[in-house]
């Protein structure tokens, strides 16, 4: 069998800047990182029904399994994800036990959530906001990024040191 992959879990809310991050990520590590995101699943979903946990209610669980099918075959991969409440986060740790996980807390204060939100014009306003109180809600982190700190070279520098990849 393959030797396993790592997996970077970057946790944030909405704008936060989780793929931007997670692109700069996968650009300067010295590794081959695969990007496996929350959006790209919502991207899966037919039109006329919206994308989201009500009306998919696994879906997150599924984006899990599938992380550990990649890094069972040997893929490393940062996921980028928005936890909204324990279940998806337990789902998680139930899944990828045994695997070599390092999960990342990307936050930016609210303030610069509404102005990215506004400039991005492709995310409703109010939505970060919507997320914030149970997005971190008991989630244990390996490393925190404030990403209103540092570009997002610099964020993503952050992360590929601290963890060497
Ligand atoms: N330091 C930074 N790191 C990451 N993104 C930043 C940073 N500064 C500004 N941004 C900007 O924040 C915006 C949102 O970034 P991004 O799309 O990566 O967020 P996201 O967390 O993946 O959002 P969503 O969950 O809605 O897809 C982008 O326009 C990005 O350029």
């Amino acid at each position: 069998m393959n030797k396993t992959g790592k997996i970077i879990v970057l946790n944030g809310t909405s704008s936060s800047g989780k793929t931007t991050v997670a692109r700069e990520i996968q650009s300067n590590s010295s590794e081959i990182y695969l990007l496996c995101s929350l959006d790209a699943f919502w991207d899966m979903t037919p039109h006329g029904i919206p994308a989201g946990s009500v009306n998919f209610p696994n879906m997150k669980l599924a984006l899990a399994r599938s992380v550990k099918a990649l890094a069972e075959t040997g893929h490393n991969v940062i996921v980028d994800i928005i936890f909204c409440g324990l279940k998806t986060y337990n789902e998680f740790k139930q899944e990828l036990k045994g695997f070599n996980v390092s999960l990342i807390k990307i936050y930016c204060p609210l303030e610069e959530l509404i102005k990215r939100e506004l400039a991005r014009g492709d995310r409703k306003p109010g939505l970060a906001e919507s997320q914030l109180d149970s997005v971190h809600s008991g989630v244990i982190y390996d490393l925190s990024i404030n990403t209103s700190a540092g570009n997002s070279s610099e964020c993503a520098q952050n992360i590929i040191n601290s963890l060497r990849v």
